[in-house]
């Protein structure tokens, strides 16, 4: 892939890919630097090497398999739709996004289409009042599977069978529809309860071999192709065998500890969730995946459980991925007090990770290697891997 650029039509109001104009080799070297800029100095101090970053191995495109609309009045009995213009609540349409799934930006215009069609009023935020919120549609990588979730400011929607009806049409791809409440004046886009329209109300995907059925209100990494790069960089970081016992901290739906326990027989995996519905589907994907008398999981706010576990148990390999404000101090040093051989630190927030492994680092840590992985083409956003091993207690 040489130097060529891409052009979209919104991309200067729209603010989400903000170097779409620069070609792909110069960001990855960009993110490379902000990386060795961040945990050069760590690195070299440790002795352990920065790998390249793994980038995408095809185009850069259409990596984003989940993808997500606001609704407003546009007069008329029109509904806008489309994307936020960077840093204000105006709404962009867009037709077609180069980094999603085809599918998904078509059928976000659809639910639109159809709420015009069966007077289903948009949201204002000003005022708090209107029915259609957002939208989000979440496609199978390795699967048909597509779930769309509307997000609605009333617990129920009028005549849902008509809804479900006109959005089947509308949108044939979709293969189960769920509406998700969300009543509070906030900028958060799901609320808490969910309620299943029609289908199974979650969708399943393939990671590394291992099935998952994923929630609306569950985390799933957008880009899977990526996550399976790296997965397999936390896998084999993690250098686990029979008998090792993992904890798998921050783990969604239990993808990471579920693959390190199919790849390795005799594995068991402690994995900890603040998501009460992520940690519901976790261990159905555990029974899917015929690992679940070697996994348990727990729905809890880490650094709590650390702090009534630690010391009670004993890990051989902690594999972490907070999300992007990163862990707290309670939970690092709760780490470092249960004392495993090795500490996987997988991150979306490079600055948040330097943060926490100086923590890890003066408590008998160090750094073995670290690996970019490029999983937000054509933003500044980067990935990263961060293999610790135990030098002391
Ligand atoms: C970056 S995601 C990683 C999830 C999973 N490892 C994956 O690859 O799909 C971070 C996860 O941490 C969870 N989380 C956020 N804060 C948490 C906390 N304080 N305690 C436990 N889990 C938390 C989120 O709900 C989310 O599922």
């Amino acid at each position: 892939m040489g130097f060529r650029t891409y052009t979209c039509k919104i991309a200067r109001n729209c603010g989400g890919c903000e170097w779409l104009s620069v070609p792909y080799p110069i960001q990855l070297r960009r993110k490379q630097e902000q990386v060795e800029s961040l945990l050069g100095d760590m690195a070299a101090s440790c002795g352990a090497r920065i790998d390249k970053i793994c980038g995408v191995a095809g185009e850069p495109l259409a990596y984003r398999h989940k993808a997500a609309t606001p609704f407003a009045p546009a007069g008329h009995g029109r509904i806008r739709c489309g994307f936020y213009a960077a840093g204000t609540h105006r709404i962009i349409p867009c037709e077609k996004c180069l980094v999603e799934d085809p599918r998904a930006r078509k059928i976000l215009n659809g639910v639109a289409r159809v709420a015009e069609r069966l007077h289903i009023p948009a949201y204002e935020e000003d005022r708090g009042i209107g029915v259609l919120r957002h939208a989000v549609v979440r496609c199978g990588y390795a699967t048909d599977d597509v779930l769309l979730t509307l997000v609605t400011n009333v617990p129920e929607l009028r005549g849902p069978d008509r809804v479900v009806a006109a959005l089947r049409e509308e949108c044939p791809e979709v293969t189960s529809i769920v509406q998700n409440v969300n009543t509070r004046r906030t900028n958060a886009i799901l609320g808490k309860q969910n309620r299943t329209l029609w289908g199974t109300g979650v969708m399943h995907d393939k990671l590394l071999g291992c099935t998952f059925e994923i929630g609306p209100s569950s985390f799933y990494q957008t880009n899977p192709e990526q996550t399976e790069v790296l997965y397999q960089l936390a896998l084999d970081a993690a250098d686990l065998e029979g008998g090792m016992s993992v904890l798998d901290a921050y783990c969604g739906t239990g993808t990471i500890g579920i693959c390190a326990a199919a790849a390795n027989s005799g594995v068991e995996v402690t994995g900890v969730e603040r998501v009460a519905s992520a940690v519901r589907c976790a261990e159905r994907n555990a029974r899917a995946n015929g690992v679940a008398e070697r996994c348990d999981f727990v729905a809890a706010d880490a650094t709590e459980w650390m702090s009534r576990k630690a010391g009670e148990r004993h890990f051989d390999v902690v594999l972490m991925d907070p999300p992007r404000a990163g862990s707290t101090p309670e939970f690092l040093h709760g780490v470092a007090d249960l004392a495993p051989e090795r500490v996987v630190y997988v991150s979306c927030n490079v600055q948040t990770q330097a943060r926490d492994l100086e923590i890890l680092l003066g408590r008998g840590y160090t750094l073995r290697s670290v690996t970019p992985v490029d999983m937000f083409p054509h933003t500044k956003h980067v990935e990263c891997v961060a293999s610790l091993r135990r030098t002391r207690r």
